[in-house]
């Protein structure tokens, strides 16, 4: 199996850059997703890795060798496309022996194969159908099926997820990722929905505007953010204003010790719903306290949002399981809490200044 290095990638579409400078070091056997807003890159950067198109400058090294200057049938690389592209005039298993036949592989493998592949989708029985009198989840499984049988050594994947409901997205998801770890194939998965993200990678790239914004495991960019962008991308994140000065941080009327953010200026106080606690809910350690009234409760069954106005600003917070009390608290005055272990400051440039105090 192989791991990725792609150094100093560039591309434009005639005088607009598409990607500015991307290094990436993928390894062996990972699940790397590459996640950010329409139009900053993604697609660009897959189809370069793939060779349908050709890079500016920069190299791509698979294994130690260079593939950047092969075509893209060269490339030994399995692609499955957002719209199915499968053939509509050729059965499932004519679809999934399609590589393998421009291979010239013997007939009595490419028969094995096939059957191998369909077993693995869980599409056995529906060799002779044609795509048409599938499913729509049932045809992207045909695509991933034609993608493995050629065994490839990397495994692209370009939003194989966003034509279907929401119930299969998450059932063919996690099919994908089980399949992906027991052949422990390096794959690479574009997508902007980062909720997919959070759940399938081992790591993801937070990309915007043809950079890099992060690259952690899911925890790591979801917890710790390094970059405005990437806490404000990936999940909901509250930010308000605030000022460092002398160790203290001061949000609303409140100052708390910060010693860890050394340095004064304006700062943004960064923290997800899920932590903010509101009147009566206990904190560990400190907390930075405003005043505040509720504006809106949402009520979603296993959990409410409120929508909160504080003298800091209006943020959003979430309570798991409320009772009955909880949920009729519109107009009324909250106490809020910001525990700073769960804060993540950002300076004015976007770079992080403390993501949860130790
Ligand atoms: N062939 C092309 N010619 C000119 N501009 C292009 C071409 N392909 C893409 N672009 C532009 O390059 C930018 C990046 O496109 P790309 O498809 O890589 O983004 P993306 O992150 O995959 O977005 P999406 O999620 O919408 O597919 C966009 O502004 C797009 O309009």
């Amino acid at each position: 199996m192989a791991g990725l290095k792609i150094h100093g990638l560039a591309k434009s579409y005639r005088d607009v850059r598409v990607l500015e400078n991307i290094d990436l070091d993928i390894a062996s056997g990972e699940f790397f997703t590459l996640l950010g807003p329409s139009g900053c890159g993604k697609t660009t950067l897959l189809r370069t890795i793939a060779g349908f198109q050709h890079q500016d400058r920069g190299e791509i090294i698979v294994n130690g060798e260079r593939i950047d200057h092969k075509p893209a049938h060269k490339r030994d690389i399995g692609m499955v496309f957002q719209d199915y592209a499968v053939f509509p005039h050729l059965t499932v298993a004519e679809n999934v022996a399609f590589g393998l036949k421009a291979r010239s592989l013997p007939k009595a493998e490419i028969e094995s194969r096939v059957a191998e592949s369909l077993a693995m989708v869980r599409l056995d029985g529906y060799q002779n159908r044609l795509p048409a009198e599938m499913s729509g989840g049932q045809q992207q499984r045909i695509g991933l099926a034609r993608a493995m049988a050629i065994r490839p050594t990397l495994l692209l994947m370009d939003e194989p997820l966003s034509n279907l409901d929401a119930k299969l997205r998450i059932e063919l998801r996690e099919d994908i990722r089980d399949i992906q770890r027991r052949l422990g194939i390096t794959t690479i998965y574009v997508t902007h929905d980062q909720e997919e993200a959070l759940a399938v990678s081992d790591r993801i790239c937070v990309m915007n505007k043809g950079n890099v914004e992060q690259i952690g495991t899911p925890f790591e960019i979801y917890r710790k953010p390094q970059r405005r962008f990437a806490a404000a991308f990936v999940g909901t994140m509250n930010f308000l204003p605030g000022r460092m000065q002398g160790g203290q941080l001061t949000v609303g009327s409140h100052s708390v010790p910060f010693p860890h953010g050394v340095g004064t200026g304006s700062v943004e106080v960064a923290i997800r719903p899920e932590n903010v606690l509101l009147t009566g809910a206990s904190a560990d350690g400190e907390a930075i306290a405003l005043r505040g009234e509720v504006r809106k409760v949402t009520f979603l069954g296993r959990e409410a949002h409120y929508t909160l106005s504080t003298e800091a600003g209006e943020i959003v917070a979430q309570v798991a399981d409320p009772d009955r009390d909880f949920i009729e608290m519109e107009g009324r005055p909250v106490e809020v809490r910001l525990p700073l272990q769960k804060v993540v400051l950002f300076q004015s440039n976007g770079d992080v200044l403390s993501a949860g105090r130790p």
